[in-house]
């Protein structure tokens, strides 16, 4: 299969580095639920009246970044304790929720990023697989796709070598550096803000956004924030009309 099959933009580069979460696997919306199911317990202990929103406030606060980082920003956000037990409570709450969710349900791979992997092997181009979370590594293998990765730097990965989390482009970096391929010559493609951000700022030849929603502004948050184009579905970057 030839790179033709691709879009223009990605025709040129030798290597994608993909975010895991929302992009590779439909799991952004898993941890939004139980994100908000271990924020609401504490702003309702704090007599707070407004929720955790699992759109704007998982979009602003939580996506992308690290388990305890995601905590602490919303907390913030809303005034409530921010003391690391404070964090590490809301954030063990949600993880307990996360596995049962997991457990109980399994996710999914997104059909169009599975078209575009195995479009993407075929072609040559080596691929990455990043996430914040510790969970990505098993996420891709029960979704039998983590072979199409040559190599994958999770958020367990990320904390060994004390890699600062996205905005910071070291995630993406790293994994540009196992692939033996320059951030100028490699795609990344990403779902959240902070993800876009941190593609711009490593210097990546192209940055892809991933909007999973039907909302215009979050299509514009990400190019604001980084992304060179935006697709809804990763089937989007095959060859189509402008073959
Ligand atoms: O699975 P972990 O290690 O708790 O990490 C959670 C974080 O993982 C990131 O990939 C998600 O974008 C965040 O929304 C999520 O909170």
């Amino acid at each position: 299969m030839a790179l033709s099959t691709l879009v223009r933009p990605l025709r040129h580069v030798r290597a994608v580095v993909f975010d895991t979460d929302g992009v590779i696997t439909d799991s952004a919306r898993v941890h939004a639920a139980a994100w908000k199911r271990a924020f609401d317990a504490c702003l309702r202990e704090a007599g707070q009246d407004r929720m955790f929103d699992e759109a704007d406030d998982y979009r602003r606060h939580v996506d992308g970044r690290s388990r305890r980082d995601g905590a602490a920003a919303f907390l913030a956000a809303r005034g409530l304790d921010t003391s690391p037990e404070a964090v590490r409570a809301v954030a063990d709450r949600k993880e307990r929720l996360f596995a049962r969710a997991l457990r109980e349900h399994g996710v999914e791979v997104y059909p169009g990023t599975s078209r575009l992997l195995r479009v993407l092997e075929a072609a040559g181009v080596p691929c990455a697989a990043v996430s914040a979370s510790r969970h990505a590594t098993e996420l891709l293998e029960r979704g039998r796709v983590r072979d199409l990765f040559a190599t994958v730097v999770d958020g367990a990965e990320a904390a060994r070598l004390a890699l600062p989390g996205k905005p910071d482009p070291a995630l993406f970096l790293e994994a540009a550096r196992r692939l033996g391929v320059p951030a100028d010559r490699c795609a990344v493609v990403e779902d959240a803000l902070p993800g876009v951000e941190a593609g711009q700022r490593g210097g990546f030849a192209l940055v892809v956004g991933a909007d999973r929603t039907a909302d215009s502004a979050s299509a514009a948050d990400l190019r604001a924030h980084g992304a060179d184009l935006v697709v809804r579905d990763l089937a989007e970057l095959l060859a189509g009309d402008d073959a």
